[in-house]
């Protein structure tokens, strides 16, 4: 995932769209960039790195208007180089800068047929800059000198036509105004959210609710898959569902681990999504093992916690946070590298030994994925001296690569991939092993909202709900983004004397 956000404001946007990325760090750590618009000039800064230090004063004196977009992101697609930073930015028609949140399966053949059919030329290997030339080039077929909202809608009917796969994205049309829309099974979130000023109202797209609170401004509601938002400079707001056949389908792991708590995403309150998840599994413990002797419940931190504090309220015993983690070390699963991300996990956890302590531990995660996390924290409640250790995950065995905008490209990467419950139990060292239902998990979120149709559950049960996920596809996408892959395009960046931005020119 990535973070998104898209500001039509009254005054100066800048120090808000970079407050709103702060929010969304979470959701990507590798790069970060704002564009701004003051009257027919744009103002674009971006890089690789982390929100506070993508952006110096002198970077933000720079970025001038009064309306903007801003990305953090996680890469799913092309190469970690800077120049893959997003916004992006294609000069005809109009000027068009867009951020990203997700992944296009059709990447390749739409290239193709850009370059081929549209005389369009992609300079990067970003998946995100074929979805802005699609939607230019589409607007371009109008051959108007200027955009009406009708062209737009017309230009994001077309872009879900040819366009395969997931995509929440926010694109700024240079002097008119921010265009909010979502693949039509609307399977990464976006939200969109107003603020009362003395001048008139403020608008404000977001990949999460959280962003809008903290800004101070009001979640109006979703935008719905499929559906198309145009707010103009003046503030102006034009909606139009643009997709023939949308069908919600959230991505179920957003609830799991990638959104924060805080947030409220389709109607579902995250918080209460994970309260329930952690009910579900305790009933499950009581379930399958209604003679445990676990001592106390520790939550490995961060995303855990919540699921893990109801977990125990549940089961009846006791809740101790037995990890520390270090406030200053990001989220290790989005991390690029593997021996970074369990680098990290020494780094960012220590035990505090008097809660392991001849103790049987039921350790709680919301997740498995890499098996990263569990195999050395389970290998630290041990050293800390825990008599048993058990663990146990609010989401059932991730099996399957993601193709929609969480970097799991390769099936054998997944720990569980191939493995039983309980060989994945053997192989990350836990005395005993518990995960999560689907069912249940489908439950504990949907009654956050009963109105969701369906969820995108592919990493657990391979079941892709945009269709198009073809073995070639997914033996296409592992050769691409395997770590092993990964780790060349990295060692060729750094070889790379200049890794040049060609691109927009580059606020620096
Ligand atoms: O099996 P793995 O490949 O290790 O992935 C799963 C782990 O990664 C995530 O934590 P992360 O440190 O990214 O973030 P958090 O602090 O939000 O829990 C997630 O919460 C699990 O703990
Ligand atoms: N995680 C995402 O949403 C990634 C967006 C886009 N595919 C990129 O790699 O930049
Ligand atoms: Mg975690």
């Amino acid at each position: 995932m990535c973070g998104i956000v898209g500001i039509v404001g009254r005054g100066p946007v800048n120090q808000d769209l970079y407050d709103a990325l702060t929010v969304l760090q979470h959701r990507g750590q590798d790069a970060a960039g704002i564009c701004t618009c003051e009257g027919a000039r744009l103002f674009l800064r971006k890089d690789n790195g982390l929100v506070r230090d993508v952006f110096q004063a002198r970077h933000m004196l720079r970025l001038r208007g009064s309306m903007g977009i801003g990305h953090v992101r996680y890469p799913t697609a092309g190469s970690p180089s800077s120049a893959e930073a997003q916004p992006f930015y294609v000069n005809s028609p109009y000027g068009i800068t867009l951020a990203h949140n997700g992944n296009l399966i059709n990447a390749r053949e739409l290239k193709e047929d850009l370059f081929r059919d549209d005389l369009r030329h992609i300079n990067t290997d970003s998946d995100s800059e074929i979805l802005l030339n699609v939607l230019a080039h589409e607007l371009q077929q109008g051959g108007k000198l200027r955009a009406t909202e009708e062209d737009l809608f017309r230009a994001v009917r077309a872009v879900h036509r040819r366009c395969l796969g997931a995509y929440a994205a926010v694109a700024m049309i240079t002097g008119y105004g921010v265009l909010g829309f979502r693949d039509p099974c609307g399977i990464r979130p976006l939200v969109f959210g107003r603020r009362e000023t003395r001048d008139g109202p403020e608008f404000m797209f977001a990949s999460e609710s959280v962003a809008l609170d903290a800004l101070g401004f009001t979640l109006e509601r979703d935008v719905a898959p499929g559906e198309a938002v145009f707010i103009d400079k003046r503030g102006r707001v034009y909606v139009r569902q643009c997709a023939e056949d949308p069908v919600l389908s959230p991505c179920l792991f957003e609830f799991v681990y990638l959104a924060r708590p805080d947030s409220i995403l389709d109607g579902v309150s995250v918080h209460k999504a994970r309260m329930r998840m952690g009910e579900a599994l305790a009933e499950k413990i009581l379930r399958v093992w209604p003679d445990h002797d676990i001592d106390v419940v520790i939550p490995i931190p961060d995303t855990s916690r919540t699921a893990g504090l109801e977990l125990a309220h549940r089961l009846g015993v006791k809740y101790r946070e037995g990890f520390i983690k270090n406030r200053y070390i990001g989220r290790t699963f989005i991390m690029p590298g593997q021996t970074q991300r369990r680098r990290s996990v020494r780094q960012k956890l220590n035990a505090i030994g008097l809660e392991f302590q001849g103790k049987n531990v039921l350790l709680v995660d919301d997740s498995i994925v890499r098996g990263t996390t569990s195999g050395e924290i389970i290998r630290m409640a041990r050293e800390a001296g825990a008599r048993k250790v058990y663990f146990a995950s609010a989401a059932p065995p991730v099996r399957h690569p993601n193709v929609y905008g969480i970097d799991m490209p390769a099936a054998d990467e997944l720990i569980a991939h191939g493995r039983s419950e309980e060989e994945v139990g053997r192989a990350i060292g836990a005395d005993r092993l518990i995960y999560q239902d689907l069912a249940d998990l489908v439950d504990a979120v949907r009654r956050g909202n009963p109105a969701i149709p369906r969820f995108d559950a592919s990493v657990f049960d391979g079941d892709y709900v945009t269709g198009g996920v073809t073995e070639a596809y997914l033996r296409h996408l592992k050769a691409l983004r395997s770590d092993a892959a990964k780790e060349q395009q990295r060692r060729e960046l750094e070889a790379a004397a200049d890794p040049a931005l060609i691109d927009l020119y580059n606020v620096s």
